[in-house]
């Protein structure tokens, strides 16, 4: 039968057999509503009566809890993030229509997979994904894609909004865990931007966005539009991640979970899709240098607190765990391919 030229991938009125996961590995549970429960903290919020940041307090004990929180009030400027998520929504559309799955060339300097891209165990995730690193911004941002012409000049003014959020959640952090002011400054020097494309699906309930898995950054700022699906592990149990429109979602990285000596955690989290609903995400991950040492701080380890990790570069970590997959190379280079 012929193709038709115009239609995407995902406009099928049944999944199709290489997007079925396994019956373990499928999301159980879509239909009883999990109830979401991961703190929303607003970081207008002044100084509490002790003298003490209030969200300091906040922030420490979602990290500790649930991994994950949501800041509202975070100063970062409504335009900046709708042009940052316009124009990846321009850029997912060109790929859709215009390009064939698997003969897009990994161009120096970003990496855009397709859903037939990518295969864990024969089976495609639904969504599409850019990534591209981001550090030091200046050598990168004409590296990016330059279709839709807008799109190096928009997501650069989103990113130097994201560092100086990252930052400041960072500080709030240190002071948290009693680290000397500036303690995460090496540490989160790099960043990467990873964006997801996930359409409608005819059946959630045999796909997955995303597998489960962990951040291997120090942490990650995620927007995702006031969209669903996002869902992470807590006591054993999916639960969702709210959707709250002007919010981005904050989740503590394994570089942190290391540095903090575990009283900070790592989430497992993934995403679902949705019958009706398209998810539109920008991740950010905040990571150290390749030759960052990571290891537990000195101040957070003592006799009744032994350190739980031992020290390694930021690389060595990256290679054990193969941290992004199939480009983790690639990626650890700055994505400096020859052709
Ligand atoms: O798209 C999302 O919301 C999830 C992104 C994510 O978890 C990741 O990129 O590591
Ligand atoms: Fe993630």
């Amino acid at each position: 039968m012929k193709e038709e030229k115009d239609s995407r991938w995902f406009e099928l009125e049944c999944v199709p057999k290489d997007y079925i996961f396994s019956k373990e590995d499928r999301p159980q549970n879509l239909d009883s509503p999990v109830c979401d429960s991961i703190p929303v903290i607003d970081l207008a919020i002044s100084k509490a009566a002790n003298g003490h940041n209030q969200p300091v307090e906040e922030i420490l004990k979602a990290s500790q809890e649930f991994g994950f929180f949501q800041v509202i009030n975070h100063g970062i400027p409504e335009k900046t993030v709708i042009d940052a998520m316009s124009v990846l929504k321009e850029f997912f559309d060109m790929q859709s229509k215009y390009t064939t799955t698997g003969t897009v060339p990994h161009k120096k300097g970003y990496i855009y997979t397709s859903s037939t891209d990518f295969m864990k165990d024969g089976v495609h995730l639904w969504r599409e994904n850019i990534k591209h690193p981001c550090h030091p911004l200046e050598e990168c941002v004409h590296l990016w894609p330059d279709k839709p012409t807008r799109y190096q000049q928009v997501i650069a003014a989103y990113l130097v909004e994201i560092q100086k959020l990252s930052s400041r959640i960072l500080e709030m952090i240190c002071e948290g865990l009693g680290l000397k002011q500036g303690y995460f400054k090496d540490t989160s020097e790099v960043q990467l931007l990873s964006s997801n494309f996930y359409p409608p699906c005819p059946d959630p309930s045999l796909t997955l966005g995303i597998l489960p898995h962990h951040d291997p950054s120090l942490i990650t700022l995620l927007y995702q539009g006031g969209s669903t699906g996002l869902q992470v592990m807590k006591d054993g149990q999916w639960i969702n991640v709210g959707a709250i429109p002007d919010a981005f979602v904050v989740n503590v990285g394994n570089q942190l979970e290391i540095i903090s000596n575990r009283k900070l955690k790592s989430v497992k989290h993934r995403v679902v899709t949705s019958t009706h609903e398209t998810r539109r995400s920008i991740a950010t991950f905040v990571n150290p240098s390749p030759d960052c040492i990571i290891e537990p701080a000195k101040i957070l380890v003592n006799e009744l607190e032994p350190s739980l990790y031992t020290a390694s570069l930021y690389k060595e970590y990256v290679h054990r765990n193969n941290a992004f997959g199939d480009y983790t190379t690639a990626i650890q280079n700055a994505l400096h391919f020859d052709s």
